[in-house]
């Protein structure tokens, strides 16, 4: 579904060449969730940029559906740290902004919009609330409903909960691992949390400090869903988060 070939990202700036990623070389299935882990730099949010077609790599492919990414596409979801809603429209009408971005009557596409509020935890009088009358945690639910109403094939998302609290982000982990699994999307999420990565991915792609460069993929072979409490399969998920912590700090104290 997704195939990155030997992507390289380079930025020319006032102070000289910045070398941000070097030769990716990544395979997204179709309905898999992937997520890309590393430190502060080493080129998460360049990568997503490219595979979205919001930055032109300077060398090598990406292709979705086997077609070369050239712009952003229809059927691409992203999601930013910021939900970014209009302070104006109500949640049920932020839902609905893409459908009517598109020319698309909104009265077909009311019932699904609520639905899927209610799928992230957002019932019926939260739909006519406005953005400010909501949490953080609640307009990232929002966001997260209007990148979904398109139906994507696959949603990129680049540290979609990092402002928010301990507890609300594992809470916000609980919603994305249902709505992954209801909605069947291709996910790529980028993320520094060692926790959000085991906790959601199925594979994840370490990165080494820059110019990013794959450094290892880890499966994380545990049922959904998975919880950072009690779960049959904690002993696993511990396994999995202490190789990725021993990972990112040998990448940190040798830089490769
Ligand atoms: N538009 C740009 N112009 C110049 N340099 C850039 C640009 N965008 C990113 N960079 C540089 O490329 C490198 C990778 O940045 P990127 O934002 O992709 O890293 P990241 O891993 O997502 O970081 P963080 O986790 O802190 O968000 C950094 O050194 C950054 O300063």
């Amino acid at each position: 579904m997704i195939r990155v070939r030997g992507v390289s990202k380079s930025f020319n700036g006032r102070r000289g060449t910045v070398e941000a990623l070097r030769g990716i070389e990544l395979d997204v299935g179709d309905g898999e969730f992937v997520a890309v882990l590393g430190r502060s730099g080493c080129g998460k949010s360049t990568l997503l940029r490219v595979i979205a077609g919001l930055l032109p790599a300077s060398s090598g492919e990406v292709r979705i559906a086997d077609e070369p990414v050239r712009e952003p596409r229809r059927d691409v979801a992203i999601l930013f740290q910021c939900p970014a809603l209009l302070p104006w429209r109500s949640v049920l009408d932020n839902v609905l902004l893409p459908i009517q971005v598109h020319g698309r009557p909104r009265s077909e596409h009311r019932e699904a919009a609520g639905q899927l509020l209610s799928t992230v935890g957002l019932d019926t009088p939260f739909h006519k609330r406005l953005p400010h009358e909501l949490s953080g945690g609640m307009q990232q639910r929002v966001a997260l409903c209007r990148s979904l109403i398109q139906r994507p094939r696959v949603m990129l998302m680049d540290e979609p909960f990092s402002a928010l609290d301990a507890l609300t982000r594992e809470e916000l982990c609980e919603v994305l691992q249902r709505v992954h699994m209801e909605y069947a999307a291709t996910v790529v999420l980028v993320t520094h949390s060692i926790e959000e990565a085991v906790l959601l991915a199925d594979r994840v792609v370490v990165l080494s400090p820059r110019p990013g460069q794959v450094r290892t993929v880890l499966d994380v072979p545990v049922p959904r869903p998975r919880s950072l409490g009690h779960d049959a399969h904690a002993a696993e998920l511990a396994r999995c988060r202490a190789e990725l912590h021993d990972l990112l700090l040998a990448s940190h104290m040798t830089g490769v």
